[in-house]
């Protein structure tokens, strides 16, 4: 059960807990800015809001729903909306945390924020979500703005749940307000790129590690857990370059196909299924063998933490591509070093859905809007010249990319908070 009123006593295993040791494995690499670091230990800001909504049966329904800002040295907070029935303070507080170091590994203008509500959106209609997503933006409008902090998708939301958002904040304060998220459908400001470019994040920066490692990925064995925006769209880019899709996993089953899945019928099933569950084109596994395939590339891109201890001891990859937040327990981490799995971290691995968010944010303040292959490049180009830097930071130091891609981060977020100074 999570301890929702306190920042520095997380529940064990969680993903609070899992970012606080994180940050603890990188204050012998920041020098004299280590004495800001409890600035990263505590959220700037925590709010709770009650989501109440008439149900179509007649009833009323009480969601919790938060928003949290986790850091706004460097720009506006900046950060997905969540809609899971697990979702908790601690879980939201973790997720604007990583997006803080996440903004400031790939060196984007943002703090870190993120959002959430305990629901499943599963249960309800089209017309009771609209009616959450309309009220949580309306209690949150207290704390966003395009110059304060700007939502965008996350697990279970999407376009149109950003257009609700848009349209009832532009309404609550008179103006159209394109810049309040992004992720927003293309018509209503959006940017070309946005849906695909977290999974092309994770497989640009895939390339590279593989490059690193001397893997080829013509013939490359890659497993993913989560086949929705993220999952399915790496998917498709690692199928491109040659590799084989030979497992797939999300709540609805787990398949495995050794000679590769057809994704020109896999990612239709899954759009008409809801899930890969029942897919004629692959053999069942149980969830738990799924961490025991041979591949040579595991993509996590569900929840949090998934990569537990023992299955850190079973996995089979040589290569760890977090598409999802968090996905990596502190003690899995050591045996995936021990073993020598490379991780990618989630903080530079997922940051290409943030990237183009950000260029969408840059397009509606100017109204001007960039062709596709122009925000590829962009996003290819900022991708892997951030990779660079976190790799240069790895061999100086002689740590995991994780440590330091927080390295990298936490030395540009602290020392804007150093400029800033502490008094108003
Ligand atoms: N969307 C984005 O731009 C970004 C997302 N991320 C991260 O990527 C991850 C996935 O997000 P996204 O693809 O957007 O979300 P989606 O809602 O599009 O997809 C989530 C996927 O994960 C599956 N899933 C959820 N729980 C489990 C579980 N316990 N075991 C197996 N599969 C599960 C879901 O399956 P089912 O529907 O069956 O539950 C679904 O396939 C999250 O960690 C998110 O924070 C990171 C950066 C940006
Ligand atoms: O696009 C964004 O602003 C945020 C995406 C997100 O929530 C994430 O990177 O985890």
């Amino acid at each position: 059960m999570s301890n929702p009123l306190s920042f520095v006593n997380p529940t064990p295993d969680s993903p609070w807990q899992t970012y606080l040791s994180q940050v603890d494995r990188v204050l012998p690499y920041l020098g004299h800015l280590a004495r800001w670091a409890d600035t990263l230990k505590r959220p700037k800001r925590a709010l709770i809001v009650d989501v109440p909504i008439e149900l179509d049966n007649g009833t009323v329904a009480h969601y919790e729903g938060y928003r949290v800002q986790h850091n706004l040295s460097r720009g506006p907070g900046k950060g997905g909306v969540r809609y899971h029935p697990d979702v908790t303070l601690e879980e939201v507080m973790a997720l604007s945390a990583w997006m803080s170091i996440k903004n400031a590994a790939v060196n984007l203008p943002y703090g870190g924020a993120k959002g959430g509500i305990r629901v499943d959106p599963k249960q309800l209609s089209q017309k009771e979500l609209e009616k959450l997503t309309r009220r949580y933006t309306s209690e949150i409008g207290l704390i966003i703005g395009p110059q304060q902090d700007i939502p965008a998708p996350d697990v279970n939301t999407n376009a149109q749940i950003m257009a609700w958002m848009m349209d009832t904040y532009s309404m609550n304060t008179g103006a159209t307000a394109t810049g309040v998220v992004t992720g927003k459908p293309i018509h209503l400001g959006g940017s070309l790129g946005r849906v695909k470019a977290t999974g092309r994040g994770v497989f640009v920066t895939g390339r590279e590690a593989a490059r690193k490692l001397g893997l080829d990925l013509q013939g490359a064995r890659v497993a993913v857990q989560g086949f929705g925006n993220v999952g399915s769209a790496a998917a498709e880019l690692f199928g491109q370059a040659g590799a084989k899709i030979v497992a797939v996993q999300d709540h609805s089953g787990c398949l495995i196909n050794t000679r590769g899945f057809d994704l020109s019928e896999l990612v239709p099933w899954v759009r008409q299924h809801g899930g890969v569950g029942g897919f004629p084109g692959g053999e069942p596994l149980t969830a738990e063998e799924f961490w025991d395939v041979d591949c040579e590339i595991m993509i996590p891109a569900a929840l949090e933490g998934q990569i537990t201890a023992d299955r850190a001891n079973r996995l089979k990859a040589r290569l760890v591509l977090e598409g999802a937040n968090g996905p990596t327990l502190p003690a899995a981490d050591d045996i995936l070093a021990e073993r020598g799995i490379l991780v990618v971290p989630d903080v530079i691995c997922n940051a290409g859905g943030v990237t183009v968010s950000y260029f969408e944010w840059v397009q509606d303040f100017s109204s001007f809007f960039w062709t596709e292959d122009e925000i590829n490049l962009r996003l290819d180009k900022i991708m892997q010249g951030a990779l660079r830097r976190i790799w240069d930071t790895a061999d100086q130091h002689g740590v995991t990319l994780r440590t330091a891609t927080f390295a990298v981060a936490c030395e540009r977020i602290l020392m804007a908070r150093e400029e800033r100074g502490l008094y108003p």
